[in-house]
């Protein structure tokens, strides 16, 4: 299989048909109305199954960059695990699990959805923790456990840190199970947005020009060869590949020179606080300042990072961060998703954007986004160009 995959599968088109979440598209705009309940059935079948997979699960077992911050922070800070009741929320193959009674940890309730429980349960007792580790198969929102914890650690971050929707589970489980005074690892995450020039403009454009002219190859064909005029679906056809090639922001791991201006954090989190109303919806107006001269800006880069900081009433000695950043040294599976213009804009040195980003559950999937961007920019001689209005969506 190719590498680096998607964090977790997708289907390519058309989107994954699961109706959870109910906002309504309102000609250009997403506007957010209130959640509908989430089919269970209908997520496990489109979410969780990837992670039944010890193939994904090695995927981020391989990524040193998370793999380090995770065990720094554990073991940096085992004072906040020593005789401690720790929850690890979807613990997969068990490995934070594993790290905090490896700490010290009193006991660890390590909860996971999938049947990787099964493999978890195998690893734990391979590792002699089983008398601490307690492996349990189920969904956090519906797991009882049998007193609260003082510690929540789990690594529940998708693309752009909020793809997957994984938080709500860990707030619902903070609110339900951790003791006044516990703490949260990570305990803060940031989401950045910044400017990139990237040929992958050109070639996601070339490639929907030629899934067109495959089209009309193939509407000719059928017309010639069957008697059918195939002509009415061909602006369906083009808006369906219109999404698919222009539309859907991309995996992708850029180089830091690609970023041609200054990056913005457009949200901050306070895990040990945040509620998912906070996180459901995303309105930020923020500004970059483009940094090299006579180049194009082709589009946006999205990535997050984490803080390991513990709490204000018990702080970690050692605060380890873990970033998404572009880097050309340290990448990460995540990478940066890239949210590409057509056409892109040709900018200079001292030029300004301002812009207004909006982000929302996809009313198919409450795990995906939709997001939109109205960029606006002024050049460094003063001159305004028009707003330019883009939609994207994050699959
Ligand atoms: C990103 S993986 C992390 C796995 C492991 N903790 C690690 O760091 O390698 C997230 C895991 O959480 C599980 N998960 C997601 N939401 C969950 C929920 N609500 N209840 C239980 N498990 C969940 C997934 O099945 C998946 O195995």
């Amino acid at each position: 299989m190719p590498l680096p995959p998607p964090r977790i599968s997708k289907s390519r088109r058309p989107s994954s048909p699961s109706p959870t979440t109910s906002p309504v598209a309102n000609g250009n705009h997403f506007m957010a109305e209130l959640p509908a309940p989430v089919n269970k059935d209908v997520d496990f079948a489109n979410y969780f199954c990837t992670y039944a997979h010890l193939y994904y699960q090695k995927v981020m077992l391989t990524d040193p960059v998370r793999m380090e911050a995770y065990y720094n922070a554990v073991f940096k800070n085992p004072y906040h695990f020593r005789n401690k009741v720790v929850l690890d929320v979807g613990t997969g193959t068990g490995i934070l699990a594993i790290w905090c009674a490896q700490a010290g940890a009193k006991k660890v309730y390590a909860v996971e959805a999938t049947k990787m429980s099964d493999h978890a349960r195998d690893l734990v007792k391979a590792n002699n923790v089983d008398d601490v580790v307690e492996v349990i198969e189920g969904s956090m929102e519906d797991v009882l456990l049998p007193e609260k914890v003082d510690v929540i650690i789990s690594e529940w971050m998708g693309h752009f840190l909020l793809r997957e929707s994984m938080f709500d589970s860990v707030i619902c489980a903070r609110d339900r199970w951790l003791k006044p005074g516990g703490v949260m690892y990570p305990s803060h995450a940031r989401m950045w947005i910044g400017p990139i020039r990237s040929g992958l403009c050109e070639q996601k454009w070339n490639e929907f020009e030629n899934a067109m002219s495959d089209w009309h190859c193939f509407a000719n064909n059928m017309e010639s060869q069957y008697g059918v005029n195939m002509n009415v679906l061909t602006k369906p056809y083009l808006e369906e590949n219109e999404k698919y090639y222009l539309k859907t922001s991309l995996w992708n791991n850029i180089n830091p020179s690609q970023v041609i201006g200054t990056s913005a954090v457009i949200k901050e989190i306070d895990c040990l606080t945040a509620t998912v109303d906070e996180i459901r919806e995303l309105h930020v107006k923020f500004s970059l300042r483009i940094k090299q001269d006579r180049t194009r800006l082709s589009g946006f880069a999205g990535w997050f990072d984490v803080h390991f900081r513990g709490s204000t009433q018990n702080p970690a000695k050692n605060e380890v961060v873990l970033t998404t950043a572009p880097s050309e040294d340290n990448p990460t599976h995540w990478g940066q998703q890239a949210f590409l213009l057509h056409p892109s804009v040709r900018v200079n040195e001292g030029d300004e954007l301002a812009v207004s980003f909006l982000m929302v559950r996809s009313k198919h999937n409450h795990r995906l986004m939709d997001v939109e961007f109205t960029s606006e920019l002024q050049q460094s001689s003063g001159q305004r160009h028009l707003p330019v209005f883009s939609k994207f969506y994050i699959e």
